[in-house]
């Protein structure tokens, strides 16, 4: 079933009576979803009132709290927000992979959806090739496959294992597979965590490039907000499962003063302080990305 986002609905009963209340009994493998999952016929992404829980947890358990979000065909979203705050159970519950949790909302998303990881998962008994082209059929499969190949800059290794490719190759056979299928939506949790500083900030210019021919919505799941200023239209900032800060990306220039204010208001909502150099002049850039450390926010 098709539905538009103006369309939908919150389902009708109430958030005490859609989650088991936090017990003493461990929780199941399997989570109870209650979801209402419909298909969005132009391309953009609607959740309402979700709710996550895991049966064991702070205080109810629950991750995420009655969560809205839309996003618009061919939006660039990127989400931060603490260790622990939601995100990327947020994604998973967007690609419907989430089995493992309790839950109810409507989520509508494309029909197609595709997910990239912080690992690359290829298969290593398989070519670079035939790890882009897996499952997908057609005469023109390997084509397409070489063409997206060579659009994330691995012409000619196509016949190559994984195991021969650097970390940042792994994560553009990745985006390859991921485009092969042409998604609609395109999820993305912590693609680039495990790159280093400089092939990270080439596989953004790749990203960017990619999403600008593309144009598939974009949820990135980041702990950089260098990262999400630098390749969103909007970031979210999620606080113990609740958006806590919604803003468009105005200014991606430093130079600019509209980029200094922007910045520091995703940290202020993120929690953190500006850093206090030993001038006593609070600075405007500390480290882009959120400290691990960092105790998890109370739940309210
Ligand atoms: N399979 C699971 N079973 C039980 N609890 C889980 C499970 N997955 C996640 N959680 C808990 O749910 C909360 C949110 O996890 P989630 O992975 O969504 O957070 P996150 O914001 O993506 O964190 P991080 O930035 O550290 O990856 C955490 O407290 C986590 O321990």
């Amino acid at each position: 079933m098709a539905a538009h986002a103006g369309g939908l609905t919150a389902p009708g009963p109430t958030e005490d009576a859609r989650v088991p209340a936090h017990s003493a009994v461990p929780a199941p493998a399997h989570g109870v979803l209650a979801d209402e999952r419909v298909t969005t016929d132009d391309g953009s992404v609607v959740v309402r009132d979700l709710v996550r829980a895991y049966g064991l947890g702070e205080g109810d358990g629950r991750v995420l709290r009655g969560l809205d979000l839309t996003i618009a065909a061919g939006e660039f979203v990127a989400i931060l927000g603490r260790s622990g705050s939601g995100k990327s159970t947020l994604l998973r519950a967007l690609a419907g992979l989430d089995h493992d949790v309790h839950g109810t909302g409507t989520i509508a998303v494309p029909e197609r959806v595709s997910v990239v990881f912080q690992d690359s998962r290829l298969l290593p008994w398989a070519r670079v090739l035939d790890n882009v082209v897996l499952g997908l059929r057609g005469p023109g499969a390997r084509d397409l496959g070489t063409e997206r190949l060579a659009e994330v800059g691995l012409a000619g290794r196509e016949r190559a294992w994984p195991t021969e490719l650097s970390g940042g190759e792994q994560q553009r056979v990745s985006l390859a597979r991921s485009l092969v299928r042409e998604p609609q939506l395109l999820l993305a949790d912590e693609p680039f965590g495990a790159l280093d500083a400089l092939t990270r900030t080439r596989m953004h210019a790749l990203l960017r490039d990619l999403c600008a021919r593309h144009r598939p919505a974009v949820l990135l799941v980041t702990h950089d907000v260098d990262e999400a200023i630098a390749l969103a239209d909007r970031v979210v900032v999620l606080d113990a499962g609740r958006i806590a800060l919604d803003t468009p990306v105005t200014h991606r220039d430093p130079a600019d003063p509209g980029f200094v204010a922007l910045r520091r208001g995703l940290l202020d909502a993120l929690g953190v302080p500006p850093v206090v150099p030993s001038s006593g002049t609070p600075s405007t850039f500390p480290s882009t990305s959120l400290p691990t450390s960092l105790p998890h926010r109370s739940t309210p």
